[in-house]
């Protein structure tokens, strides 16, 4: 596990800022990849230090193994029940506060988490702020069984919503398809823009063989987003316009 000290200052800045609102007594969602993984060690340390009475859910095996080794307990979400708040990664955050998550591979139980929670907190960096989404490819979590039919289902159906001839790659991780925590695999949708996400994220979810996309709308509440400096700007709902502009570059990449 790495040390803190060497952590990327914009993750680490991000992740201080939302572990400082963590409350004695909270039920927790963890969420998944490196700025969260940052997060369970800020997180871990304040348990440490001052005894925080805490019940933690895992998005993913890899933050349970990650959370587990540092102390911290982790239940089943279903032994928690409802969470107070869950501090999660992205891949893309929007000016609506709109997610683009699954880089990692764990954006299906990410969901479940989040809209499990109360309060959903995103950490990231500035390079995941962008005005619009879908220059990220769009995971899309689909079942083994009859892969070629989704994918030729998913090619049809973004065809019929104006996102026609878009890529559509088979995950893979060391030249095998990449397998989720739930055995299933992933098809990545290089998108380029995605103008309406509400219409992607149900067009793909009604569709047989598709677990789940990692388009989150609506659910994300409040974001912190860290800079190399170690300053933190905090995006909520109500003040997005004057919060995010300043965090455009000329590319669509955050100052
Ligand atoms: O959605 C995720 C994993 O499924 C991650 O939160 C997302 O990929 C961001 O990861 P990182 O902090 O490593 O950039």
């Amino acid at each position: 596990m790495a040390d803190l000290n060497d952590a990327d200052p914009a993750k680490l800045a991000a992740a201080r800022a939302a572990v400082a609102l963590v409350e004695d007594g909270m039920k927790l969602g963890l969420g998944t990849g490196s700025t969260a993984s940052v997060m369970v060690q800020v997180l871990a340390e304040r348990v440490k230090a001052e005894g925080l009475r805490l019940r933690c859910a895992a998005t993913s095996q890899a933050t349970a193994d990650l959370a587990t080794s540092l102390g911290l307990s982790i239940e089943t979400l279903d032994q928690i029940g409802r969470l107070d708040m869950t501090i999660d990664g992205a891949d893309e955050i929007d000016p609506d506060l709109n997610l683009i998550k699954g880089g990692g591979g764990a954006h299906l139980r990410e969901k479940i988490v989040a809209s499990s929670s109360d309060r959903m907190v995103v950490i990231a960096d500035g390079g995941k702020v962008v005005e619009r989404l879908g220059l990220f490819h769009l995971p899309v979590e689909v079942l083994e069984f009859g892969l070629q039919g989704t994918t030729a289902r998913i090619k049809a159906a973004l065809d019929e919503i104006g996102l026609d001839g878009r890529p559509i790659l088979l995950r893979k991780r060391d030249d095998q398809p990449f397998i989720t925590d739930e055995g299933n695999l992933i098809l990545d949708l290089s998108l380029e823009a995605i103008p309406d996400a509400a219409l992607v994220n149900r067009t793909l979810n009604a569709l047989p063989g598709v677990v789940e996309n990692g388009l989150f709308i609506g659910l994300c509440d409040q974001a912190f987003v860290g800079r190399d400096d170690g300053t933190v700007v905090e995006l909520h709902h109500d003040d997005i316009e004057d919060e995010i502009e300043p965090l455009f570059g000329s590319t669509g990449e955050a100052n």
